[in-house]
């Protein structure tokens, strides 16, 4: 059965800039699909192209089996979209909000109210109903976004940085409404720079850098399939180096840390305490960081 968002060698260039390098994925039906990837991947001009408000410069995509160069308004119309900037009315309180932006889906003015109502308690902003925006908080402001995003009853919500800059609480606060959302039948596409997050709520992922697709699947397989091990790290020191050496355990060097991928971090890291003088052990199980570094040599900055 093909994706309700279907791409294949998806190309974006901006001048000589080519911000969308051939990207291929397909997003299914009521799962919540993830672009994953630093400052730059080309994450944000994927979702304007898919949000139908960039065109591409080469490629196919249809959404919904449709082309959105042929049929933006339609797609538009069963899309809800969180763009990455807050850009809400500060004129107006936080129900106008949502009211104003029901208009503009020819949604009658009783089907509004009814409609606001439920999202703000959805989204535990009724206390907030009559507030102007500036008396926000930065996560309240990205959940009355969220729920602006559903006015129109969506089939596809797509986010592009849903919690950026927001403290743990309000992220989770958050992440559950989506994981919420989600289990109601929902598609939900989003992208983060956030390793947890993708980890987190993402079904699939695609780990994307300078405008490519490096590697897809769910967030298990791809640490499964590109670590496979737990992580034990170690400061990197030249006495650590020779003692490692010594004990014949084979080490990366990841910036200012060694790592060691083993299936028994608890021996590695006993033998490590033991043999070598006053270092620091610290075992963990490996993550999206440890696939993108592997991947591309370098840390995704949180
Ligand atoms: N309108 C534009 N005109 C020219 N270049 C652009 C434009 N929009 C984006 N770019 C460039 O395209 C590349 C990809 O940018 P994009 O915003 O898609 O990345 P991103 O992964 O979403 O990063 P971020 O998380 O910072 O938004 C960058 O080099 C960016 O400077």
């Amino acid at each position: 059965m093909p994706g309700i968002i279907e791409a294949v060698d998806l190309r974006k260039e901006y001048g000589s800039l080519t911000a969308v390098d051939g990207i291929s994925f397909s997003v299914k039906k009521g799962e919540l699909f993830g672009f994953l990837g630093p400052n730059g991947a080309g994450k944000t001009t994927t979702m304007k192209i898919c949000e139908c408000v960039s065109p591409r410069t080469a490629g196919s995509l249809h959404i919904f089996s449709m082309d959105p160069d042929l049929a933006g308004r339609e797609i538009r119309s069963r899309l809800g979209v969180v763009p990455q900037e807050t850009n809400l009315d500060n004129e107006l309180t936080v129900a106008e909000n949502l009211q104003i932006y029901a208009s503009f889906f020819n949604i009658s003015p009783v089907e509004a109210r009814i409609r606001t109502e439920d999202l703000l308690d959805f989204f535990e902003l009724t206390a907030k109903r009559d507030t102007l925006i500036e008396q926000l908080s930065g996560g309240m402001k990205r959940r009355l976004l969220l729920a602006r995003a559903m006015i129109n009853h969506p089939e596809i919500l797509i986010l592009d940085e849903p919690t950026i800059g927001l403290d743990p609480q309000a992220r989770h606060h958050i992440w559950e409404r989506l994981q919420q959302i989600r289990s109601q039948g929902n598609t939900i596409v989003i992208t983060t720079h956030y390793l947890d997050e993708a980890e987190r709520l993402c079904d699939r992922l695609v780990i994307m850098d300078h405008g490519k697709i490096l590697v897809e699947g769910s967030p298990r397989d791809l640490i499964d399939t590109h670590i496979g091990m737990d992580i034990v790290e170690v400061e990197h020191t030249p006495e650590v180096v020779n003692c490692l050496n010594s004990l014949g355990i084979i080490f990366e060097s990841v910036s200012e840390t060694i790592q060691i991928r083993t299936k028994t971090p608890r021996q590695v890291a006993d033998q490590i305490l033991s043999e070598c003088q006053g270092v620091r052990v610290v075992t963990r199980p490996a993550s999206l960081e440890d696939v993108f570094l592997m991947l591309t040599g370098r840390r995704l900055r949180e």
